[in-house]
């Protein structure tokens, strides 16, 4: 795996620095500095007690843990999180439960998400009258296809307790 160094400051002493649980692991996961119980449908905004410098360069992205997602439905509301190169303060992680019927317990040093480290670009834009054609054109969502299998819930009609399903 190429790797990369990124300054470290740990904010708080009984963090352990980020880890990649396996060797060609994409992420390092990220710990929890709080105690926290998550109601059904709730977000919070939790520590992880590190700061970084990130290579200019590079960023580093938020991502949820999987498992936890499939198990208790945690997930990171704006996932992935964008950390900024020049960023230095505390890494935040805004976690939120999925799960429409159990709460989530939470304990300092659980750990709740991963960081993936990846270089990034800046666009140059330049405008122009006309882009280059492709083979893709203007189709947007759904136009390969969008009848597949899948089907999402839509409340139905303005009355509010009657559910149907809608393709898209
Ligand atoms: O999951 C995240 C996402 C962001 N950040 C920090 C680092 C990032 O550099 C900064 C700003 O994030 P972002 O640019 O996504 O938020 P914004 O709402 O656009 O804030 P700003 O106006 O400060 O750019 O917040 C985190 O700690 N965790
Ligand atoms: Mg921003």
């Amino acid at each position: 795996m190429p790797s990369v160094k990124v300054l470290l400051n740990r904010l708080d002493p009984d963090v352990p620095p980020p880890s990649y649980a396996r060797a060609g692991d994409a992420g390092a996961d990220l710990v929890t500095t709080e105690d926290l119980v998550l109601p059904p449908g709730r977000r919070a905004v939790v520590g992880t007690g590190i700061a970084v410098a990130l290579p200019e360069g590079c960023a580093g992205f938020v991502h949820p843990r999987s498992g936890l997602a499939a198990r208790s439905g945690l997930g990171v509301v704006n996932a992935p999180g964008t950390v900024d190169a020049g960023y230095r303060g505390e890494i935040k992680v805004c976690l939120i439960n999925h799960d429409p019927d159990r709460e989530i317990v939470l304990r300092r040093g659980d750990r709740i998400a991963q960081l993936v480290v990846q270089r990034v670009e800046h666009a140059v834009f330049e405008e122009v009258g006309q882009l280059p054609e492709s083979v893709r054109g203007s189709g947007g969502y759904g136009s390969t296809g969008g009848h597949d299998a899948l089907t999402v819930s839509a409340e139905v009609g303005d009355t509010g307790n009657t559910t149907g399903s809608t393709e898209v």
